[in-house]
């Protein structure tokens, strides 16, 4: 369990975080999203101890992390994929911090083994890994102390989709043993095959804390499209029932403020032929486009 409350941050004039709260559930994988800027790094760290908050509390597992006497026991990271010594092997720095951690060392192939390192990958210096070889590394660090509570900052970047797949399948079997699993993005389109759950910030601050189906709901009403071979009666037809209808084309209209069973009424009553009725509902990208684009800190490179 992470909870968060009031938490702030500020640096100087800049305020990253902003009496922020939220808790994410064990047994679920809960998505931390919000455009660059956001915050999502900043109340990450505050939960690892690693930044003071300048208020509230950040609580992972009911202690803040500064009390949890044997760290990677009780949270597994992945912050930066590149925050390794670059001269060690991957064996070696997986060692290193089981050694630290007082975590058998037995425990460090089966991690390799885990996120595919395994052969001569595991004995090469870490300076010649690619983006994706040192997410799988810095994913190994994260389940090395078999933690309750995981946490990712960005950790589909640089992966290929093969990568990508073995990501999503392995946060949700965490999910499923139980663990609380915290991955954070600034893509929707990342998270909505990843996450069930939802914490949603801009500018610091919250915005939604919800699971995903609630969350596409907020999208924007959905829209009905029908093609007819008679569009232009159609329309005539459904705007004197108060739909608002743009045409497409000449045979496909974009029908807003009816339904698409009320609109198939409408045509059968009027003798109308459809080749086509269909509810289109906004993307789950698009939900979250409209509900962060006050908080967006740059459009097209353009200070807000
Ligand atoms: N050490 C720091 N000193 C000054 N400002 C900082 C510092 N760390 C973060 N900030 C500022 O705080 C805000 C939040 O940054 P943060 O990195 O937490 O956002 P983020 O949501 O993780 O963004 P991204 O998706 O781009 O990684 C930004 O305006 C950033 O410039």
């Amino acid at each position: 369990m992470i909870e968060v409350e009031q938490l702030t941050k500020r640096y100087g004039s800049t305020t990253a975080v902003r009496d922020l709260s939220f808790t994410v559930r064990p047994g679920h994988v809960t998505g931390f999203l919000g455009p660059n800027g956001a915050g999502k790094t900043t109340t990450l760290r505050m939960l690892l101890g690693l930044v003071e908050p300048s208020g509230g509390t950040a609580m992972v597992s009911g202690r803040s992390f500064r009390r949890h006497p044997r760290g990677l026991r009780h949270v597994g990271a992945l912050l930066d994929a590149h925050d390794v010594h670059g001269g060690l092997s991957a064996r070696a720095h997986l060692q290193a911090l089981a050694r630290s951690n007082r975590i058998p060392k037995g425990r460090v192939d089966e991690v390799l083994a885990e996120v595919g390192l395994t052969g001569s990958a595991a004995r090469r210096r870490v300076r010649t890994f690619s983006l994706g070889m040192k997410q799988r590394l810095g994913i190994a660090v994260a389940l090395l102390g078999d933690p309750p509570v995981l946490m990712f900052d960005e950790p589909l970047n640089g992966l290929d989709p093969e990568g990508v797949l073995w990501v999503r399948g392995l946060f949700r079997r965490l999910a499923y043993e139980g663990r609380t699993v915290f991955v954070s993005s600034h893509l929707m389109s990342e998270m909505e095959n990843t996450a069930d759950e939802l914490i949603v910030i801009g500018r610091g601050e919250l915005i939604a804390a919800e699971s995903l189906v609630q969350f596409a709901a907020r999208g924007t009403a959905p829209t009905v499209t029908v093609r007819s071979p008679d569009a232009g009666a159609l329309a005539v037809v459904l705007a004197a029932e108060g739909a608002v209808v743009t045409p497409y084309d000449e045979v496909a209209l974009k029908v807003d403020g009816l339904d698409a069973v009320r609109v198939g009424e409408l045509a059968h009553q009027h003798r109308v032929p459809l080749w086509e009725l269909a509810t289109r509902t906004a993307s789950l990208e698009t939900a979250f486009m409209e509900l962060t684009a006050d908080s967006v800190e740059y459009v097209a490179g353009e200070p807000r």
